[in-house]
């Protein structure tokens, strides 16, 4: 085949040296007819494919992208005018009302170019300019070429030769440096040469995150090789002829229709058969979108030509002036609804003379996700074998629907005490992963776990939904209807009126699986039965999803009727020796159980069973007892010395609640009687060790050797009652509930000042989350955390 760009030297030569797509497909299409007759196939060199999965996890096929970028390329106008090349099939091209000379348009149209570039970095979008070599329709770069997130970077080939000039070697160099994308590029330009055109992201309308490509048919989104590429880049197809209002085919996708994360922009005129409009809005609702219908003349002023991008402040609608002015107000609101911000830049000389609006004059840049290194990939994944080795992997679910289900009436059901704003508590949620991130730790989220699952086909689909839902519930639905999220927000017909319980608690991961040492992961048996679902929900992520099926679960505790037990009492001192809450929400047969399972068949040799009171509060031992390095825990102060402190701030306190005339009252009793205390139980030994005094045992047992206070050591305030006040009010909003990133470093909520002044007055690297929002919820960063894998430490290993 003949070499392009030989100018370019080596790397690109080599790249372009046959179309890539052969690679990857000839070897299982070779039995069948051409795709493309006329077109010979080959085998070229295979280069393997490496498909990181969203999850970056290990084996997870699904080639998964984020939808949003937050950074494009535009390339200048030099040169532009009405192409008449171009012409030929854009029935949206006109030319000018009255004459002007090169240079005016020139001004005019660079203005133009200018202000959407300024209007996008001020919404914080990054923005990357080039020059132009001078042709016509350069402005729009987004027809040749494509990056994504798993590293691809895909030329197009063109249907004109004015337009095939503007792919630019260099451009792409830059782009793929920049950007860490894969080598080869995936060069399907030279089909141009056959009479074969799929201009980039004109002709395919991308919905990344679902893998689905919208191709609206023409002489420039030809039907075969749009099934080559989405086969290649593992993309549903869903095709359809466009017809503008002469009747013509309409040249690009991307002039009819928008999709976008949450909501897709579409022209239902343009879809002139009824069955192909169905499965255009069936594939869009089976995505979530909000469905923003809009007029031909509205699509006429661009109206569907617009984007969204991720800027710094939010994310954004582009869109021309024109096509957002043709909106009526009820469509803006929509939209207005669907984005933080929107974009609306005049480009009135480009569109007319150019047939194209804002979404073609951005081309997105997509960095390449990151991926484990190799190394990594083939070590266990679940391997936790302390509370406090350096975090490598953890589990996390970001908050989403099911936050709606809290309302004041239901306050108690969803075990949480405040309503929610669902905006702020999924960007508190970003800031405490995003602090996982900088620390080195990989972050995989429940959501993309399910993607994932559900990507291996329809099949392992069906029993993901089956496992959760019960068989017989879901032979009653049309799978095709059903979204992996509705697992999580629950399934509901109508505001409030679930068939399926939302799992409002999910975001608190620590609870429904925890790992302990000999790379086990157990499933908890949750003490309310609104949390039960979690646990079957992650039972079902880990039988089925591609990297998790091979780490070892233990499933006993589920059948268990008699057991409660919940992972935030569930604390792995070291590789032997495995803490156990008596709490609210773990029994004694919960703790008795894990027990039997760790002695049979895992390192442990050692399990520590400590009594805690039942309240709401402590409802886990994690509320009230964290490590933050090595023997070292944060506790409430007097809490295991002297109950009976406890006991006069209850006094106290019922004594303020009387006199306000108030009901209020604590149960003084219950501290004076329980004390906390702890029972040793060793492998092989069916008599518990006993220690009257918990902290006394773990001490005398070698398990912790220091341990520091909410709000501050013992003896600093005026009186023990002063502090067990101050800390029963941090502890409330989850002081002692840190998260241990590595040895001596801790992840706590920002609010709980005291508590970290004594930290890190005691050396302890504290990362602050902000977190007001998330606190409502009642749980902190371990509550919000199920790590995986931890690096393990130097010595007993
Ligand atoms: N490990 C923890 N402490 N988790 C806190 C869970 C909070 C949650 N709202 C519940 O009541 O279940």
């Amino acid at each position: 085949m003949a070499v392009r760009f030989s100018r370019l030297g080596r790397c690109w030569r080599g790249r372009l040296a046959g179309p890539r797509w052969l690679r990857g497909l000839a070897a299982p299409l070779h039995a069948r007819q051409p795709l493309i007759p006329g077109v010979a196939r080959g085998v070229a060199p295979g280069v393997a494919r490496h498909y990181a999965g969203v999850t970056g996890l290990p084996g997870a096929q699904a080639v998964m992208e984020e939808n949003l970028a937050d950074s494009v390329l535009m390339v200048e106008p030099k040169g532009f005018c009405s192409n008449e090349e171009t012409m030929q099939d854009n029935s949206f091209m006109g030319t000018l009302s009255e004459p002007m000379t090169k240079e005016q348009l020139q001004e005019v149209v660079h203005a133009e170019w200018q202000g959407l570039g300024d209007l996008l970095r001020e919404a914080g979008v990054e923005v990357l300019t080039a020059t132009a070599k001078g042709l016509p329709d350069e402005v729009f770069p987004n027809n040749w070429f494509s990056t994504h997130g798993d590293g691809q970077l895909v030329i197009y080939p063109m249907k004109v030769p004015s337009r095939a000039a503007e792919i630019r070697p260099d451009i792409v160099e830059r782009v793929r440096k920049e950007f860490d994308l894969a080598e080869p590029i995936y060069n399907l330009s030279e089909w141009a040469k056959s009479g074969v055109a799929l201009e980039g992201t004109g002709s395919l309308v991308l919905d990344r995150y679902n893998r689905t490509a919208y191709v609206a048919l023409s002489k420039r989104a030809d039907k075969n090789l749009a099934e080559v590429w989405a086969k290649e880049m593992g993309y549903e197809l869903v095709t359809f002829k466009a017809k503008d209002r002469q009747g013509k085919a309409i040249y690009h996708t991307n002039v009819m229709l928008s999709v976008n994360v949450n909501f897709a922009v579409i022209c239902p005129e343009a879809i002139p058969d009824p069955q192909e409009l169905r499965a255009v809005y069936a594939a869009l609702k089976k995505s979530m979108k909000v469905i923003v219908p809009v007029t031909m003349e509205q699509l006429e002023n661009f109206a569907c030509n617009c984007l969204q991008l991720r800027g710094q402040q939010g994310t954004v609608l582009a869109i021309s002036e024109a096509g957002w002015k043709s909106l009526d107000d009820s469509q803006r609101a929509v939209l207005q609804n669907c984005v933080d911000r929107v974009v609306a830049a005049p480009v009135p000389m480009l569109e007319k003379l150019g047939g194209g609006s804002v979404r073609c004059m951005v081309a997105e840049l997509f960095k390449r996700r990151a991926q484990l290194p190799e190394k990594s990939s083939q070590r266990n994944l679940n391997l936790c074998e302390s509370e406090h080795g350096r975090l490598e992997l953890v589990i996390v679910h970001e908050p989403g629907l099911e936050v709606d289900a809290v309302m004041p009436w239901t306050l108690d059901t969803m075990k949480v005490d405040e309503c929610f704003n669902r905006v702020h508590l999924k960007q508190q949620h970003r800031g405490l992963t995003s602090l996982l991130k900088t620390r080195g730790a990989q972050v995989v989220h429940v959501r993309d776990l399910l993607t994932e699952v559900s990507h291996q086909g329809e099949e392992v689909r069906k029993e993901l939904f089956e496992s959760v839902w019960g068989k017989e519930f879901v032979a009653g639905q049309n799978l095709e209807n059903l979204h992996v999220d509705q697992l999580v927000g629950g399934l509901s017909r109508e505001c409030m009126q679930f068939d399926q319980p939302p799992l409002m608690n999910l975001f608190f991961m620590r609870d429904p699986i925890f790992s302990v040492p000999g790379g086990w992961a157990v499933l908890a048996r949750p003490y309310f039965p609104i949390r039960f679902r979690e646990s079957q929900l992650m039972h079902a992520v880990f039988r089925l999803h591609p990297s998790l099926k091979g780490v070892k679960l233990y499933d006993g505790l589920m059948d268990d009727p008699e057991v409660t037990i919940e992972g935030g009492d569930v604390l792995v001192a070291d590789r032997e020796t495995v803490l156990v809450g008596v709490s609210q929400r773990t029994n004694e047969r919960g703790a008795d159980r894990l027990a039997e399972f760790l002695f049979a068949r895992t390192p442990v040799k050692r399990v520590v069973k400590v009594f805690i009171p039942k309240q709401r509060a402590f409802m886990h031992l994690d509320t009230l007892f964290t490590f933050v390095d090595r023997g070292t825990v944060l506790t409430m102060p007097y809490f295991w010395s002297k109950p009976e402190v406890y006991a006069e701030v209850a006094r106290r306190a019922n004594l303020l609640n009387e006199k306000m005339g108030s009901e209020q009252r604590q149960n003084v009793e219950e501290w004076v009687k329980e004390p906390p205390r702890i029972e040793v139980m060793l492998k092989g030994n069916p008599t518990p060790k006993k220690y009257k005094h918990a902290m006394t045992g773990l001490q005398a047992e070698g398990i912790i050797d220091k341990a520091l206070f909410v709000c501050g050591a013992e003896g600093t305030f005026p009186s023990p009652e002063a502090h067990v006040s101050a800390a029963l009010t941090e502890q409330w909003n989850d002081a002692a509930n840190v998260f241990c990133l590595s040895p001596g470093t801790v992840v706590a909520y920002k609010w709980c000042t005291r508590t970290i002044a004594h930290l890190e007055d005691n050396g302890i690297d504290v990362l602050e989350l902000d977190g007001v929002e998330l606190m409502k919820g009642r749980g902190g960063a371990r509550c919000m955390t199920f790590p995986m894998r931890r690096a393990l430490s130097l010595e007993g290993v």
